[in-house]
């Protein structure tokens, strides 16, 4: 049970049970933006698709990236969560994805750090979740959004963060344990998820960012000797699927991204992804298929569907 001894009702908003629905678990807000802006807008505009984004904590770690807001920071009077569930809230109205939804309730895990940092050990900290606790709070939304597909990172968390890591965990065992009839069925009926997707990037992207930005101010590879050393990302011809948004998709992620002053400030290397790289490298998500049967590929060997 959660700290606070109850488990807060699933709201069902969208009680959509069907096979035109996604559902994504992310770590903290901005990376549903970041990670998969493009995919929840392309689908947003179909109004036959019903979404679901699940967030684990509110970052309340996080970087205050505007110097007028810094005494937000969890080091001051540690109220950057609460704001950033505020910039959640305008990001995801900007996406157009109306169904959002915080493990076990808003403010129930909190923001873990960075790995080996001392915020890994607070109380609420989600990297010290306990897995089935945390998973039952996603078996009450899966058995009641029911979607055909699943979307979070790979084992790595995407590049190694605790909550991603756990958002994974969590995410893999709440689809199992959500279609197990004999399981909680106090949680709702059981329901199997059809396909299950993790978030990833082709090397020749990296290599492509990695060249574009190595004189930048803030580096995001700097000290790094080369791609291959990154601890993420894919050989091309690893990966299953890739969404590539259309120019009115890619202005929506583009304008959630601008929701998030205080994790991406002007001139940031991800404010600049798009100016450095084109438009394709905010258009273009890549995803591999880890359960589930592959749809239709085009002549990369990828799916342009999720749902197909
Ligand atoms: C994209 C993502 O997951 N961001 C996390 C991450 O943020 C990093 C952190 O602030 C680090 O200290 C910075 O050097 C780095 O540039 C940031 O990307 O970790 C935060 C703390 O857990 C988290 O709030 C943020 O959402
Ligand atoms: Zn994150």
């Amino acid at each position: 049970m959660s700290a606070r001894g109850t488990r807060p009702p699933v709201t069902p908003r969208h009680p959509e049970r069907g096979e035109r629905s996604l559902l994504f678990v992310h770590a903290h807000p901005d990376d549903e933006t970041v990670g998969t802006g493009a995919t929840l807008a392309h689908y947003a505009a179909r109004p036959d698709v019903h979404l679901t984004v699940v967030t684990c904590t509110l970052g309340e770690e996080g970087e205050v990236r505007v110097p007028a807001l810094e005494g937000l920071a969890a080091a001051e009077a540690d109220q950057l969560g609460g704001y950033r569930y505020w910039e959640y809230r305008q990001a995801t109205a900007a996406l157009g994805v109306a169904d959002t939804h915080f493990l076990g309730g808003v403010g129930r895990w909190r923001d873990s750090g960075m790995m080996g940092t001392p915020a890994n050990d607070h109380p609420r900290a989600f990297w010290g979740a306990d897995l089935d606790e945390a998973a039952a709070d996603l078996v009450a939304v899966l058995r009641d959004r029911a979607p055909r597909v699943l979307v979070t990172y790979d084992p790595d968390g995407f590049y190694g963060h605790p909550d991603h890591i756990q958002a994974h965990r969590v995410a893999m065992r709440a689809c199992d344990l959500a279609a197990d009839p004999d399981w909680r069925p106090d949680l709702g009926p059981a329901h199997e998820v059809r396909k299950i997707y993790w978030t990833t990037m082709p090397r020749s992207i990296i290599e492509a960012q990695f060249d574009a930005f190595a004189s930048a101010p803030d580096n995001p590879f700097a000290g790094v000797a080369s791609a291959a050393d990154l601890p993420f990302g894919v050989p091309d011809d690893q990966i299953d699927a890739a969404i590539t948004a259309d120019d009115a998709a890619t202005a929506r992620k583009r304008a959630a991204m601008a929701a998030y002053a205080t994790q991406i400030a002007p001139g940031d290397w991800l404010d600049m992804l798009g100016d450095k790289l084109g438009a394709d490298a905010l258009a273009a998500e890549h995803y591999r298929l880890v359960r589930g049967e592959r749809g239709p590929v085009d002549d990369r060997g990828w799916e342009t569907d999720l749902l197909a």
